[in-house]
């Protein structure tokens, strides 16, 4: 049962990777937001999401009083139910969807409109038109035939916000399929080639669109804030261009999402303070040089604010050696953590529930799905008496794992439950087989 009130050790070196309220619960486990682990999966089952919402609102909180005068745009790609949501709402943020279903999701959870901007490389006629019924904020055009299709759709009444994003020529990100500053990739218009700029015309030339800014997504899992100063001076060169081509001053500037976190214990995570610090001095020096009004700052970081705030939790069905290694299989795996197939991330992973031998030895960690590739971590250092029964858990498990989760071999894909100040509250359920067979038209 929670104990929030006997105060518990900390975690020592692993802490930074877990939410900052997890502490050492009784005989080897480890509570979050007050509440063990292993009763947790008790109560709900394994594979389990465990989401403290305290570790999510405290990273809203940092990055508003980090950047008091930008607007903070949660990516809601990264993980968004109903309650996330009015958590984004509640705290004062933006919220970023890329599709219909985060659209409608947001908009039935009370977000409001005018704080959703819409991305997407594709838009389908469908979103578009949805965003403009809901009086969505911000749309971020991605090339150029958007830009009339959109105008057609507005009414004759009516002025659509909308921002272009561009590519500023900047390779960052952990991995090629989430690098998204340079040209060799889908999202964008080019400012070297001056696609960009080709679209800001025409988008200017559209009286029911009211351009508000320039959008750049340099990519995700950045750890270092270098790339983001490069990418300034580009897109304020931009927007003085468009100032003396077409005496357009630009209000809003905004640098996307892509803030790396910690996964592994030493990670270099990106920290939001010195991000807004060097942020906030260069984007100033960079209008002054150009004459430019400094335009409002927009960030959109999912990961760095949703990431931390999960753990994993697994059960150990078979210990098993095969070759030259000894193989966990746990009840997840790349359903449920897509990542490490992927793009060869590698989660941490901690023996909870009970007191391991002191003796340690490296396992391969590998989940239930029906592929050699379903490696949760090739190298887990793990207590040697490691069993079936025993619970794994993962920290830094809330971004990109469960938004990304899979049905294959139609296995149901596992529950998420909030925690918060020693009570937990189940926010999505267990898909069960009755909810994978249900899209099935009687045959
Ligand atoms: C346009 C845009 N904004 C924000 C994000 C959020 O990225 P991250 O979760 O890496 O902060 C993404 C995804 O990379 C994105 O494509
Ligand atoms: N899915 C990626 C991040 C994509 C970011 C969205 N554009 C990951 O898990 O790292």
């Amino acid at each position: 049962m929670p104990s929030p009130s006997s105060p518990r050790p900390a975690l020592g070196a692993e802490q930074a990777v877990w939410p900052a309220g997890a502490r050492h619960g009784g005989g080897g486990d480890v509570s979050v937001a007050g509440i063990e682990l292993a009763s947790l999966a008790e109560r709900f089952g394994t594979p389990l999401y465990v989401l403290d919402e305290g570790e999510f609102r405290n990273r809203c909180r940092a990055y508003r009083e980090a950047l008091p005068h930008a607007d903070i745009a949660y990516a809601g790609k990264a993980f968004l139910t109903r309650a996330v949501a009015s958590w984004v709402r509640d705290e004062g943020l933006h919220l970023d969807v890329c599709s219909h279903g985060e659209l409608e999701l947001a908009v039935a959870a009370g977000f409001p409109a005018e704080r959703i901007i819409l991305h997407g490389n594709v838009k389908t006629p469908d979103e578009l038109r949805a965003a403009l019924r809901h009086g969505v904020g911000r749309i971020v055009l991605d090339n150029t035939a958007e830009i009339s299709r959109l105008a057609a759709l507005v009414p004759t009444y009516d002025r659509q916000g909308v921002m272009v994003r561009v590519i500023p020529g900047i390779a960052a990100g952990a991995h090629k399929a989430v690098r998204t500053g340079t040209t060799d990739q889908k999202f964008g218009l080019s400012v070297e080639h001056g696609a960009a700029e080709n679209a800001v015309a025409r988008v200017l030339d559209q009286p029911r669109l009211r351009l508000v800014g320039l959008h750049c997504h340099l990519g995700s899992q950045i750890t270092s804030v270098r790339p983001f100063l490069a990418a300034i001076p580009r897109l304020v060169a931009l927007m003085a261009r468009i100032r003396d081509r077409h005496g357009a001053v630009l209000p809003e500037l905004d640098l996307g999402g892509g803030h790396g976190i910690a996964y592994r214990p030493g990670e270099h995570a990106l920290d939001p303070g010195a991000f807004a610090e060097d942020v906030t001095r260069h984007l100033a020096r960079a209008c002054e040089k150009a004459d430019l009004p400094v335009p409002r700052l927009v960030v959109e970081p999912g990961r760095a604010l949703i990431g931390p705030a999960a753990v994993a939790v697994y059960r150990v069905l078979v210990v098993k050696r095969t070759g030259c290694r000894t193989f966990v299989a746990v009840d997840g795996g790349m359903n449920d953590n897509p990542r490490p197939a992927l793009y060869g991330a590698r989660p941490s992973l901690r023996l909870v529930g009970r007191e391991g031998s002191a003796a340690t030895r490296t396992f391969t960690v590998v989940g239930r799905f029906c592929e050699a590739g379903d490696v949760l971590a090739p190298d887990a250092v793990l207590p040697e008496d490691i069993h079936p029964g025993d619970l794994l858990a993962a920290p830094a498990a809330g971004a990109y794992q469960m938004s990304m989760a899979s049905n294959y071999n139609l296995v149901g894909r596992p529950p998420v439950v909030a925690v918060r100040d020693g009570r937990a509250r189940l926010m999505l359920r267990r898909e069960t087989t009755i909810d994978l067979m249900a899209r099935e038209v009687p045959w």
